[in-house]
């Protein structure tokens, strides 16, 4: 049941607590209350999901991911490798956590990239193949809102039909567009073969994009995971508005530490949740980090700096940051619109009668163009030439010889007036890391959040080489006659004055992992061991992005999805459940 005030709720002891009702915290949420012998709170900060329309509709996801509403509007600390700019660091502040405001776009990343943490963690259970039924546990593969025939747009075998979270393809046809990436396959095969799903392990080349979107509405973790049947269990209380401050009572259990509480603040007032089995932490990669450091679980020079006393001395929290910086570019389209053939969505974005028509559409069956991002139709992954100079300076970060360093999201519009392409270059294999570390004792002030992009010049020659292929896309047979200018225009530019261009434009990809690493038992870094227990306590697992190790070459929400699935599992087996 939801609760949106804590007077209503029927106590405070449960067997588990979870702090932070996002992406992945409501998979636990849910997979634990299926035992109904079981009680389960869930703390979220926000408030709820249900008719907030900018998140239910795809195409308003620009809208809502910048709506201060339902965001922890974070900034970053001055970034150097940015010449020293601090930019916005989107975080959801609601029910769904970053499912319900993120671009939806739905990847998993190189095989590769499970195997490393396979071997990071010295558990196989975290490889490519033995993750893989959890992808599939999470996902209902579903049609298209315009039905369209998808044979030869995906592979039907590495999808699953029966989770919570709805991923489709596009719905919504933009024939002019798509035909010129899928025509660019066929002139440039070398570069960027076609490959049917990037969701098999294989991700090189370029493929038509799958989003968490069913019936033309964008699915999320409350959606699924809490839709009517699930959150009208007896034993599953979601309290919203509840933002936690700490871990409190700590006592020690076999020499170890333990915890008795979950301190929150609910309004003006303070409360304690207790968990008689085990406390959860799904705040993210900025609120998990944060509840620990606040709890005394962090670097003790940290702690003691601000007057926290060290509970447990664990340096790596809120180190190891691993995020991908992106750079967008964009050309002029030298193409008309017909009734029947948008070029691009510009021509809603810079009209608001056909906005509000796209809308009405929407609205009353689920179809048009609203059904879908209004971002990329197809995505494209690469690797950086053998040759390239990033090599000269730092060994290959990818996980592996088939996964890629780049990628290309490929967007029907942009930010000037008339039809444009617009390529999203991001470096998907970094070597920079960042961190998120507290500097106040007081657990609500914002972290300092440095993701470190381009501390690594490997990340910045990657991006040039990026910069590169993506100008190699379009100089195609299929683009010629349609392109006008180039923003930024990196025509002629010298090398230094390119390096200046990309520090002053680059972006946060949003897809931060690491501040609660995952790591070997016994190791001497990380935070959390193989079974997602924080390292050297008792009864204190974190579950959410911040335990992947390493960010992989991907998006990070279904990666996200199935870490939560299979850390479920864990603690069901965990709790004989
Ligand atoms: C704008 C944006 C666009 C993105 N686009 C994509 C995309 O297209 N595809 C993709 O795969 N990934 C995307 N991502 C990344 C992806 O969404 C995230 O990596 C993933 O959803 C993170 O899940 P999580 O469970 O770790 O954290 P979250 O989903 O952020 O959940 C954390 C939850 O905890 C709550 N919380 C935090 N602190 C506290 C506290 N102290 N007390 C109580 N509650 C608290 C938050 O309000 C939130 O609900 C995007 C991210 C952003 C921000």
């Amino acid at each position: 049941k939801l609760y949106e005030d804590v007077s209503d709720l029927p106590g405070l002891h449960y067997d588990f607590v979870i702090a932070g009702g996002g992406t992945a915290g409501n998979v636990v949420a849910n997979r634990l209350s299926e035992n109904q012998h079981v009680s389960v709170l869930v703390l979220e900060a926000g408030p709820s999901n249900i008719g907030v329309l900018e998140s239910e509709v795809p195409f308003l996801s620009t809208q809502m991911f910048l709506d201060p509403t339902y965001s922890w509007n974070y900034t970053t600390t001055p970034i150097p490798g940015f010449n020293g700019r601090s930019v916005l660091y989107n975080r959801a502040f609601i029910l769904g956590g970053c499912s319900a405001h993120n671009g939806m776009v739905y990847t998993r990343g190189a095989a590769a990239d499970f195997d490393r943490y396979a071997e990071l963690s010295g558990d196989a259970r975290w490889s490519w193949n033995q993750l893989f039924p959890y992808f599939l546990k999470a996902e209902k593969w579903s049609p298209p809102a315009d039905q369209h025939d998808t044979r030869g747009q995906f592979n039907p075998h590495v999808h699953g039909t029966n989770g919570p979270i709805s991923v489709s393809l596009n719905g919504f046809a933009l024939p002019f567009f798509e035909g010129k990436i899928i025509q660019t396959t066929k002139e440039l095969p070398a570069d960027f073969p076609f490959n049917l799903d990037p969701n098999s392990g294989n991700e090189l080349g370029v493929s038509w994009v799958q989003s968490t979107i069913g019936g033309g509405e964008r699915s999320t973790s409350a959606t699924g995971y809490f839709a009517p049947k699930f959150i009208q269990r007896q034993n599953l209380h979601v309290l919203l508005h509840a933002q936690v401050s700490k871990l409190v009572n700590a006592t020690q259990k076999k020499g170890k530490p333990t915890f008795g509480g979950v301190e929150f603040r609910y309004g003006e007032s303070f409360f304690v949740a207790h968990a008689a089995k085990e406390i959860v932490l799904s705040g993210g990669v900025i609120g998990s980090p944060q509840i620990l450091m606040n709890s005394g679980i962090g670097a003790h020079s940290t702690l003691s700096a601000l007057g926290i006393p060290t509970i447990l001395d664990l340096p790596s929290v809120g180190q190891n940051a691993s995020d991908q910086p992106l750079l967008i570019l964009q050309w002029a389209l030298n193409a008309t619109s017909t009734p029947t053939d948008i070029v691009t969505f510009d021509s809603l974005r810079q009209n608001a009668t056909r906005f509000a028509e796209g809308l009405t559409q929407w609205n009353a069956s689920r179809t048009g163009p609203f059904v879908d991002s209004g971002d990329a139709t197809h995505l494209g992954w690469a690797r950086l030439p053998r040759g390239s100079p990033a090599f000269g300076v730092h060994a290959d970060p990818a996980a592996g010889p088939d996964a890629p360093h780049l990628e290309f999201s490929f967007v029907p519009g942009g930010q000037t007036p008339g039809n444009s392409l617009s390529i999203f270059v991001v470096v998907v294999s970094p070597v920079s890391r960042g961190s998120v570390v507290i500097n106040s004792s007081d657990p609500f002030a914002p972290p300092l959040i440095n993701p470190g992009y381009f501390s690594n010049e490997w990340d910045l020659l990657a991006m040039r080489d990026g910069i590169s292929l993506a100008e190699r896309f379009v100089s195609a047979p299929a683009w010629r006659g349609f392109l006008g200018a180039m923003t930024p225009n990196l025509a002629n530019l010298s090398s230094a004055d390119l390096e200046t261009t990309i520090r002053n434009t680059a972006a946060p990809n949003l897809h931060m992992v690491g501040t609660a690493g995952m790591s070997a038992r016994g190791a001497r870094y990380g935070v959390v061991d193989p079974d997602l227990q924080v390292k050297g306590a008792v009864g204190l697992s974190v579950i959410d992005a911040s335990v992947v190790p390493i960010v992989p070459a991907g998006h990070t929400q279904a990666v996200t999805y199935a870490f939560a699935e299979r850390g479920s599992d864990l603690l069901k087996q965990r709790w004989g459940l």
